[in-house]
């Protein structure tokens, strides 16, 4: 399944060009809702979240969805809201010891409101499914839920097969959850940064301006952007947004480092032992983008920058989260200027994630105003 997941993905979006034409559009939607703040201070959360939503959305179902569209809004809102859940301790507990189940009673809040959430997005997704299923064509194959609708009928009969309603449901769900949460937060700390740390936010514009100007920036001008795309990397070492990675099971004995860990242990690798290790990178608890940078400004790629986690699993949106916050970030900082709101210092404002199964920015607001180059914006 991950390997179609990953094809059919190439195939539907996540192939470098359309891929990055879908995030293009998708960044001046984005930019219309924050120039309606006009310079005010906002929370960047919920359209972040719906304009990466809607990459993600547009590869599953072949469109995208208006920000103003109560069922997105609520698909979104809710998918969110079970990552922080996820990683609350009742939950934890809960998957730990789930015989405790019935003992934790009233505990269990959490786990009952993150079972309605996910019932309420699978229902929603089922009758998005059941509209494309409705108008399938298999002779021209229009999203990732297409070309498994349309292997689902050629292994129609076939003993064993994946592609079963079931899975497709629950690989959809996958998919937006995986696709929405991570990035969006990743570019939200990316913002907040920017707005607490303005010097290094200057150098961005200034680099961005000399190097493309007015034009809207493209995936290949990451190479000749090392400062912009030594900060990004910085964004994501320093947010470790998802420090216990995703658990895993051993399939089989495994000896590791001379410790036997038996088959159907569970693992959880911590992405924070490399991403903020001692002995890999100087500053380890602070924002400096000079860890990607070498001494002539060119950037450098550095082994223990692993925030997509490594191995056979590793991050199936790894190269599509990477483009995304690359233009994302790029075009934003563009256009505005970030900053902490009127009667706030940067030193003052708070860093401290909100702990979920994600590691979330505060509910902060920034302000902006236009950027150094400000570019217009071109009707969608
Ligand atoms: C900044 C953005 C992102 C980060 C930091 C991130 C990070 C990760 C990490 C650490 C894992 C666990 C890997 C493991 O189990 O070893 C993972 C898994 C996964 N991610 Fe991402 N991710 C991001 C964006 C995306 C996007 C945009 C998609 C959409 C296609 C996506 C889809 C997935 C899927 C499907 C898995 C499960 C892979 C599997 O179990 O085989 N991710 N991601």
């Amino acid at each position: 399944m991950r390997r179609f997941a990953l094809s059919t993905l190439r195939d539907f979006g996540m192939g470098k060009r359309g891929c990055e034409e879908k995030i293009i559009q998708e960044v001046h939607h984005l930019a219309e809702v924050f120039e309606k703040f006009e310079g005010e201070p906002f929370n960047t959360a919920q359209p972040v979240n719906y304009a990466v939503s809607n990459i993600i959305s547009s590869i599953v179902y072949g469109s995208r969805f208006e920000y103003t569209d109560p069922v997105f809004q609520k698909m979104v809102d809710r998918s969110n809201e079970n990552i922080r859940l996820a990683g609350s301790a009742e939950i934890q507990l809960f998957n730990l010891f789930p015989r405790l189940g019935r003992c934790l009673g009233q505990w269990l809040g959490n786990r009952a409101l993150l079972m309605k959430n996910s019932h309420s997005n699978i229902e929603e997704m089922k009758g998005l499914v059941k509209r494309l299923q409705e108008s399938l064509n298999p002779q021209q194959c229009r999203c990732f839920v297409d070309c498994f609708l349309i292997r689902q009928q050629e292994e129609a009969g076939q003993k064993g097969s994946h592609f079963h309603q079931n899975n497709l449901i629950m690989t959809v769900a996958n998919l937006f959850a995986a696709g929405t949460d991570t990035t969006g937060t990743t570019l939200r700390w990316g913002l907040l940064l920017m707005a607490k740390y303005p010097h290094i936010q200057d150098r961005v514009q200034e680099e961005m301006s000399r190097v493309i100007g007015d034009r809207q920036p493209r995936t290949e001008d990451r190479r000749s952007l090392p400062y912009t795309n030594a900060v990004i990397h910085e964004i994501q070492r320093l947010a470790d947004i998802l420090p216990l990675s995703l658990p895993h099971v051993t399939s089989r004995d495994v000896t590791f480092q001379g410790f036997l860990i038996k088959k159907g242990t569970a693992v959880i690798p911590l992405l924070a032992s490399v991403l903020q290790d001692e002995s890999e990178w100087k500053n380890p608890y602070s924002f400096n983008p000079d860890h990607f940078l070498d001494e002539e400004g060119h950037f450098i790629k550095r082994d223990a920058f692993l925030p997509f986690s490594a191995g056979r699993r590793a991050c199936l949106g790894e190269s599509l989260a990477r483009m995304e916050l690359f233009l994302f970030f790029t075009s934003l900082l563009q256009r505005f200027r970030f900053s902490v709101p009127t009667g706030v210092s940067e030193t003052e404002l708070d860093l401290t994630p909100i702990v979920g199964a994600t590691l979330t920015p505060p509910p902060s607001t920034v302000c902006h105003k236009p950027g150094v180059n400000p570019t217009p914006l071109l009707s969608a």
